[in-house]
């Protein structure tokens, strides 16, 4: 099996711009990519990982560079199955929440993102293909229903939660425990915890 990580290298992360500079997002990009990982490395299965990324970059893992679009990129890994794809921002993946997807049987398991995105996927069948971007995670499953895959809709919190607007920190800053945590924490970011919901604020 492989798994797939793909990585905007180098301008990560734009709609984090109204609280973080573009060297913080990119240090905090790295900081998540890294958690995720953490995380796969945790899985108690047979894989090989790649960071499929826009440029390079330094991690622990075999990185490939393509800085061909999303889409283009990723369909080209999907020939040879299983592949799964695991965005780098999922900075609450757990190992065991990783664990459970890839050890799903379906031709295409499918975790979505909250607010329609496609946070990862295991493709058992070659006939799978991406159309990353918009409400991806609908138009992942008609794409399958086309294709006459079996699917399972991986219902995951912690694999649904991808780190995209300023308000989604307030989770990393909740629920996380790994280095994008630890890096919210050291560049000043605290919880906001007022009359409504929960914030990630910094002085
Ligand atoms: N290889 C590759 N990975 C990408 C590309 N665009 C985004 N990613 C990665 O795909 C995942 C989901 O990315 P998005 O949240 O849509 O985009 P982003 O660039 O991280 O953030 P925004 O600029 O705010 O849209 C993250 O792991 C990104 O690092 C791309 O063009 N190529
Ligand atoms: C790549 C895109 O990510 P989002 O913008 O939803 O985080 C998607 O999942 O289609």
């Amino acid at each position: 099996m492989h798994v797939v990580v793909p990585f905007s290298a180098d301008r990560p992360k734009t709609r984090l711009s109204a609280v973080l500079s573009a060297a913080e997002r990119r240090e905090f990009s790295n900081a998540m990519l890294a958690d995720v990982l953490d995380a796969l490395a945790g899985v108690d299965a047979a894989f090989d990982t790649t960071v499929l990324a826009t440029g390079p970059v330094e991690v622990d893992a075999t990185v490939a560079v393509d800085d061909r679009p999303l889409t283009t990129a990723v369909n080209d890994r999907l020939d040879s199955t299983p592949t799964a794809v695991v965005m780098a921002d999922l900075a609450l993946a757990s190992a065991d929440a990783l664990a459970d997807l890839l050890d799903s049987t379906a031709d295409l398991s499918i975790a979505a993102g909250l607010g329609g995105g496609t946070n990862a996927f295991l493709a058992r069948d070659p006939a799978f293909r991406v159309d990353y971007h918009g409400a991806s995670y609908r138009d992942h499953l008609a794409i399958a229903e086309d294709a006459g895959l079996s699917v399972r809709e991986v219902d995951s919190r912690l694999l649904a939660v991808d780190i995209d607007e300023p308000e989604d920190l307030a989770e990393v800053l909740l629920h996380g425990d790994g280095a994008a945590r630890d890096w919210l924490v050291d560049a000043g970011f605290e919880l906001d915890i007022g009359g409504g919901r929960v914030e990630a604020l910094r002085e």
